[in-house]
C-alpha cells in the first residue's frame, strides 16, 4: 500500500509546528526523520530532543532513518521518543540481527537501509524479519540530490524475493524523488516514498501530496 513519507530535513525549522500542521492537513501518513551523526555521513542533522518534542504535535507514523554508527546504542531512546519505524543502515552495525531483535523488543517496526553501493545480498538473511527495506536513491547525507535510477534494480530484486519467499516487507525509496522519478519508483515496485524537497519545498504542499497520490493510483500502488 502506498505511503508518502515527507522528510523533515527539508522543513523550515523556524516554523516547524505550521509545517507539521500542513502535512497533517494533507493527510500524509508518515513523517521521515533523518538522523545524522557526522561520522556515518558527512553531515549533522537533529537528534532525540527534536523527535521527542515534535511527537506532541502530530500523530503521523514516525519513520526514523538513522544515519549513525552503531545504531543499536540508541534503540531504547528512540522508542521512548516516539519512534514507530526504526530504520538503520546495514553498513553501520556489526550485528544487524541483534539490532533487529532489539528494535522489536522495544515495540517498533524494524527496517534496514542500504547505501547505493551495498547489494541486497548483504541483508538477505534478515529479509524475513523486516517490516521495511529502504533502498537509498542518493548517497546518504544530504537532501536535494539527484535520483539514482540504477538503484531500481535493487527494488525489483526485493519485489522478486518477497514473492518467492512470501515475505511481508514494504519497499521504501529515499533521495531525489520528484513527480518524474516517482514514476520509475512505482513501476519498479516501491510503495513507501520519501520526499524532502519535492514536498516540503513545494509552493503548495497539499497539491504536491495529491499529485503523488494520483500517480500512485495510476500505477496501482
Ligand atoms: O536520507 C536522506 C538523505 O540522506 C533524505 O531522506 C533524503 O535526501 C530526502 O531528501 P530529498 O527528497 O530532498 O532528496
Ligand atoms: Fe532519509
Amino acid at each position: 500500500m502506498y505511503k508518502l513519507a515527507p522528510s523533515l530535513l527539508a522543513a523550515d525549522f523556524g516554523i516547524i509546528k505550521e509545517q507539521l500542521a500542513k502535512l497533517d492537513e494533507a493527510k500524509v501518513p508518515y513523517l521521515h526523520l533523518d538522523i545524522m551523526d557526522g561520522v556515518f555521513v558527512p553531515n549533522l542533522s537533529f537528534g532525540l530532543a527534536v523527535v521527542e518534542s515534535i511527537r506532541k504535535y502530530t500523530k503521523m507514523v514516525f519513520d526514523v532513518h538513522l544515519m549513525i554508527i552503531e545504531p543499536e546504542r540508541y534503540v531504547e531512546q528512540f522508542a521512548k521518543a516516539g519512534t514507530d519505524i526504526f530504520c538503520f543502515h546495514i553498513e553501520a552495525t556489526k550485528d544487524a540481527k541483534a539490532t533487529v531483535d532489539k528494535i522489536k523488543k522495544y515495540g517498533m517496526k524494524a527496517a534496514i537501509a542500504v547505501k547505493p553501493a551495498t547489494p541486497i545480498s548483504e541483508i538477505k538473511d534478515l529479509l524475513g524479519e523486516l517490516d521495511m527495506v529502504l533502498v537509498m536513491t542518493v548517497e546518504p547525507g544530504f537532501g536535494g540530490q539527484k535520483f539514482m535510477e540504477d538503484q531500481m534494480e535493487k527494488v525489483k530484486e526485493l519485489v522478486k524475493l518477497r514473492e518467492e519467499n512470501n515475505y511481508k516487507y514494504d519497499i521504501e525509496v529515499d533521495g531525489g524523488v520528484n513527480p518524474e522519478t516517482i514514476k520509475t519508483c512505482f513501476a519498479s515496485g516501491a510503495n513507501v516514498i520519501v520526499a524532502g524537497s519535492a514536498v516540503l519545498g513545494a509552493k503548495d504542499i497539499s497539491a504536491r501530496v495529491e499529485e503523488f497520490a494520483q500517480i500512485a493510483k495510476e500505477y496501482n500502488i
